[in-house]
């Protein structure tokens, strides 16, 4: 398994080794020794999965009080997977880097991310279905949840919206009414 290093220092993206024969192939998508010796947190507590169609974009989110690190995967289809740093004593505070994220199926693209705790995460289906799984290292926490305007002027994130011919991202309501990057509530450093 291995763990490369990404634009932004603490976002990894993690590349297992998949083992081929003739009855098909065998990775793991997630060994806690590997994790622990590349000094990423090896405790998850919760998985999530969610289906989405072209164009659906979920995202920024974050939680207060709980704050979530989490290792992403796609299962089918294909995203553009989006960590932002909000942890203001971070050199990379208010930076943001984004992944094209495909199945570990796909030869080439065999990987997951890992966004730790502190960061906002959100992605856009480029394809025309998308499953994407996810553990995270705290438990949803409703009313720490928090959301950030995908269209944020000041974070600029250069979403790659050709890919969806001229139709808008698809969010949900309270996406829709997420807050100012400037203007949001930003986790304790
Ligand atoms: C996130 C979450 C939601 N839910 C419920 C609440 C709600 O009724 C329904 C849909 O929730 P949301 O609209 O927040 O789902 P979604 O917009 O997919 O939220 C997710 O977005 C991605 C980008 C993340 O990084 C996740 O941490 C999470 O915030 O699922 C849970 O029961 N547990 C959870 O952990």
């Amino acid at each position: 398994m291995l763990i490369l290093n990404t634009a932004l220092a603490d976002v990894k993206l993690i590349q297992p080794k998949r083992f081929g024969d003739n009855r098909g192939w065998f990775t793991e998508v997630f060994n806690q020794n590997s994790f622990r010796d590349a000094h990423l947190p090896a405790q998850f507590v919760q998985d999530n999965q969610s289906f989405s169609t072209r164009g659906v974009l979920r995202g920024l989110h974050y939680q207060l009080g709980q704050p979530q690190g989490k290792l992403v995967r796609v299962l089918s289809g294909h995203i553009w997977d989006v960590a932002v740093d909000l942890r203001r004593n971070s050199p990379d505070f208010g930076k943001w880097a984004g992944f094209h994220l495909k199945p570990l199926t796909d030869e080439g693209e065999i990987h997951s991310l890992w966004i730790p705790e502190g960061f906002a995460h959100g992605f856009l289906v480029l394809s025309e279905t998308a499953e994407v799984l996810y553990k995270t290292t705290n438990l949803y926490y409703p009313q720490g949840e928090r959301s950030i305007l995908w269209n944020d002027p000041t974070l600029n994130i250069a979403w790659p919206l050709d890919a969806l011919n001229g139709v808008a991202p698809s969010v949900s309501p309270k996406d829709a009414q997420g807050k100012a990057f400037l203007e949001a509530d930003l986790p304790p450093v």
